[in-house]
């Protein structure tokens, strides 16, 4: 039987964990739940093992010690099938959309479909490929390629292949990196968006502050391996440790 969390059930629970490549110790006992329906964003400088911690949690890498429970699976024992099938439930939106630049928008969305769902009909991918499109706004755009768009629009298309697996979990890495401040503007609306719509549990890796304080129900700084401080916006930033105030100052532009 699938198991089926409620708004507030935990959804990843990562227990003092640890990673180390020989001498370099990146995570050392971090500590993060993540409930169903929540936007966690995932703070820390160049560097800190923001993406050693998602790739432990889709399984691409595995921690030395400690625990990464993700939809109640401990994913360091997931192999082959199992491991698949949790991997479809997370989608992964990457720093640089990584679309195929000669597909359409069309077949940049088709593609993720059709190659993780056997035996849909034409008419059934359609559907879902004008669902999204619709979704992120960009509808308009379904005959264009990546070329003619820009890089807003490319990121909201990159979100939207994510979103058309109905991914339970979708992980944003720097959704807002590059972009104009009034286009990251819109793409934090389309975060909170996705949230309402689909009902997804979402990790945010961010240095932008704007899109932290926009998107997140609750922020965690990693710093030195671990999470220095979680809580809301406000509450990791009215923080009087030195690290939080001046990692404020320098990243906070508008
Ligand atoms: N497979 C690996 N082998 C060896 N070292 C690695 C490996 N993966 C990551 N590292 C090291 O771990 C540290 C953390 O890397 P990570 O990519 O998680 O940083 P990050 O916080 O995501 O940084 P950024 O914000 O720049 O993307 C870095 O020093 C990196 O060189």
């Amino acid at each position: 039987m699938e198991e089926v969390f409620k708004p507030g059930e935990p959804v990843i629970e990562v227990r003092d964990l640890y990673k180390s490549f020989g001498d370099l110790h990146v995570l050392q006992g971090v500590d993060l739940t993540v409930n169903k329906g929540e936007n966690m964003v995932v703070l820390g400088r160049s560097g800190t093992g923001k993406s050693v911690l998602i790739k432990i949690m889709v399984g691409l890498l595995k921690q030395d010690r400690g625990d990464c429970v993700v939809l109640g699976k401990e994913v360091s024992k997931q192999e082959g099938n199992d491991l698949r099938d949790l991997r479809l439930k997370i989608g992964f939106s990457f720093q640089n959309s990584a679309l195929y630049d000669s597909m359409t928008v069309r077949e940049n969305l088709e593609f993720p479909l059709v190659r993780n769902i056997p035996n849909l009909t034409r008419a059934e991918i359609d559907e879902q490929v004008e669902y999204v499109l619709d979704a992120v706004g960009l509808l308009q755009t379904i005959n264009q390629v990546p070329a003619e768009l820009s890089g807003g629009q490319r990121k909201r298309i990159g979100i939207a292949r994510t979103l058309i697996l109905k991914p339970e979990i979708m992980l944003y890495d720097e959704p807002t990196a590059g972009l104009d401040p009034i286009t990251c503007l819109e793409i934090n609306e389309l975060i909170n968006e996705v949230k309402e719509k689909y009902q997804t549990t979402s990790i945010i890796i961010t240095h932008d502050l704007t899109c932290a304080r926009d998107t997140g129900d609750r922020v965690a700084m990693l710093l030195d391996g671990k999470f220095l401080k979680t809580g809301t916006f406000e509450e990791v930033f009215s923080s009087d440790e030195e690290r939080i105030k001046s990692f404020y100052d320098y990243n906070f532009i508008h």
